[in-house]
């Protein structure tokens, strides 16, 4: 299950800086097929230190990192929605995904032309947010007069969906997110396959320069744009693209030196996946055998035949139970065998709530 993002911003803001960062870096350590789906498609690795603290124990012969996708568009501009430019056609690409992460440009470069003329992120934040909610004002239109006419013949299912289009239908009109309808389980599950792309959760990226990263919020455009997420309830994180991109070009030994002269302690990419990972409520289980130490990528509060099927729908079908060890034991007591003989392996059925980290193994008839 990989998890895709869709990166959208104003043309020139750095997204497809950030896109080859991501790509070059997870193409790196990749060792997927397919890497690269389409050229501006790109699956990434999520980093995650636990898994090498697990291959020192275990010694697999490989390891697999859970992956997530990012698409890359072209840049939206004023009437992109109504087919100006080329971000309209491309629109259509980030309705698949299951989350947006918009590229905000808060570093000032007079040798990079800014389309607005200057950097302004609450502007640029405005201009994109009617670009969204146009387009997805225009499908919910079309969407409701196609269902309002089967409606009217009786059908009840019809009914509901009209009923829900037209919460949708009501935010976006009012020049909100379809995010903020008043929307019930229910109506969620029926306008899903609209893909309307504002009721997606969104990350913003406050593309930074170099000189701010020590520290960001003394850019006065990056508090700006803390200062407008925070009103939208819109997670938010410091990124300078441009310094990213470079880091990836360097050889991995090289690449500590490098982040600690730019003040970083970790590539700013790594807190990027990883909030879009929290954005979208995930969490990560890991199987530990000699073959292979691997990551999956499950939702918060999976049950442990659902995270099963995630490796493969008959062991969620075929599920008996599960032989669970918590991340921290299998470490503290070297492995399975060791934290078997502590009694910090359990065996766990099929309510068991699997936890972030959980070490598993399941048991299952096919
Ligand atoms: N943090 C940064 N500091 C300085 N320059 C940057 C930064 N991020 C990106 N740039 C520069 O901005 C320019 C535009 O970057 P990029 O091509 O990634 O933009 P884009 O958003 O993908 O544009 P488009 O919408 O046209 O595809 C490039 O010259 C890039 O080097
Ligand atoms: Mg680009």
């Amino acid at each position: 299950m990989a998890v895709q993002c869709g990166i959208v911003g104003l043309p020139n803001v750095g997204k497809s800086t950030l896109f080859n960062a991501l790509t070059r870096a997870g193409a790196a350590s990749a060792n997927y097929p397919f890497c690269t789906i389409e050229p501006n498609t790109g699956v990434v690795d999520v980093p995650d230190s636990r898994l090498d603290d697990l291959a020192a124990i275990v010694n697999p012969q490989r390891v697999l990192p859970a992956s997530q996708e990012f698409v890359d568009i072209a840049g939206l501009v004023r009437g992109a929605s109504k087919g100006e430019g080329l971000g309209n056609a491309f629109l259509a690409n980030i309705r698949e995904t299951d989350a947006i992460v918009q590229v905000v440009r808060c570093f000032v470069d007079g040798d990079v032309t800014h389309v607005e003329g200057g950097v302004d992120p609450v502007r640029d934040l405005a201009i994109i947010d009617t670009e969204l909610i146009i387009k997805d004002l225009d499908g919910a239109e079309k969407a409701l007069e196609r269902h309002r006419k089967i409606a009217k013949s009786g059908n009840k299912e019809s009914q509901q969906l009209v009923a829900a289009l037209e919460k949708v239908h009501g935010a976006l009109d009012g020049g909100a997110w379809a995010s903020t309808a008043d929307l019930y389980k229910e109506d969620l599950a029926l306008v899903k396959s609209f893909g309307f792309i504002t009721l997606k959760p969104m990350l913003l990226v406050g593309n930074i320069s170099e000189a701010d990263i020590p520290d960001p919020m003394a850019n006065p455009h990056y508090a700006a744009l803390v200062a407008a997420a925070a009103q939208r309830g819109c997670p938010v994180i410091p990124i300078c693209s441009k310094l990213e991109a470079e880091i990836q070009e360097l050889a991995p030994e090289e690449r500590p030196l490098f982040l600690e002269e730019a003040g970083l302690s970790e590539p700013g990419l790594n807190r990027l996946i990883q909030a879009s990972f929290r954005l979208l409520n995930l969490q990560t289980y890991f199987t530990a055998g000699v073959k292979e130490v691997r990551a999956w990528t499950i939702p918060i509060g999976a049950t442990a035949p659902q995270s099963a099927g995630v490796i493969h729908t008959d062991f969620e079908k075929g599920f008996i139970r599960a032989q669970v060890i918590g991340f921290e034991d299998f470490i503290a007591h070297k492995g399975e065998q060791g934290a078997k003989e502590m009694g910090r392996m359990r065996s766990e059925g099929k309510e068991y709530v699997v936890k972030d980290g959980d070490v598993m193994h399941f048991l299952f008839n096919v």
